[in-house]
């Protein structure tokens, strides 16, 4: 009897076994580093060009922050415009612009169409985040896309970087902090600016078209702030 329950025992009784957690690490890795850095990467190229918005969300900072002390996520609710930003660099840097594609578990009607069982969907997120109707300059860095007239912070329901419904980003918490802290941090620490010989003019912002949109290389050049 005992040997009996021995052997029920190590019969997975949950989903929390091996390959799980190995494949569960492996998620927070591919699908939690890359998003995030490359964001940061979309965040510090615009900052260079848009130097007035770095200023801005510099002084935020100073109003905010004591000198000394690292940001902390309380501090978001205060900080309308770098919220504003962060949120415009999210929009505009439109890193995952195929989503990640999907299959229909039903026959699904969608306005009209029969979308049979199985059929291979993908949400092209691109499609909401740059949609002319959503948004005052879809293909210009405008924070004011998220801000109202004083200066308040405000969301759009447009504003679609980590998908939607179900199977939305699992991280989209965790992200928006991360964006936050980060950002936050090293705009507080150093004014990034472009090398010698380049001006804001010259720094490109097409993307390196991939399955992720990320900035073309540049050189970065950042002064430890006083
Ligand atoms: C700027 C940062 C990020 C962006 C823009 C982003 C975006 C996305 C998008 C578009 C999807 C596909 C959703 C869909 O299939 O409809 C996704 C899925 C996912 N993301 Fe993120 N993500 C970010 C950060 C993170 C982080 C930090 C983590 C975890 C540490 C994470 C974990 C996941 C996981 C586990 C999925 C799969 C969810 C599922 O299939 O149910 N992501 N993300």
């Amino acid at each position: 009897m005992r040997v009996q329950i021995a052997q029920e025992s190590t019969k997975p009784q949950t989903l929390f076994d091996d390959d799980n957690l190995i494949n569960a690490v492996l998620d927070l890795f591919a699908a939690g580093t890359e998003t995030t850095s490359t964001t940061i990467r979309w965040g510090v190229l615009l900052m260079m060009k848009y130097p007035e918005m770095q200023k801005r969300v510099q002084d935020e900072i100073k109003t905010h922050i004591k000198p000394g002390q690292l940001p902390t996520i309380e501090d978001r609710k205060n900080m309308p415009y770098t919220d504003a930003v962060i949120h415009e660099i999210q929009r505009f840097g439109n890193i995952v612009p195929l989503n990640l594609s999907h299959t229909t578990p039903t026959d699904v009607n969608f306005r009209g169409h029969c979308i049979p069982k199985g059929t291979e969907v993908i949400p092209l997120l691109t499609s909401v985040l740059y949609d002319k109707t959503q948004w005052k300059t879809p293909y210009n860095f405008n924070p004011n896309h998220f801000l109202d007239e004083n200066g308040k912070f405000v969301r759009n329901d447009a504003f679609m970087p980590f998908s939607a419904g179900k199977r939305a980003c699992a991280g989209e918490s965790l992200a928006k902090m991360e964006l936050f802290l980060f950002f936050t941090g090293l705009l507080q620490a150093f004014t990034f600016y472009p090398p010698a010989g380049v001006s804001k003019e010259d720094l490109n912002l097409k993307p390196d078209v991939g399955f992720t949109l990320v900035p073309t290389p540049y050189m970065i050049c950042a002064k430890l702030n006083e």
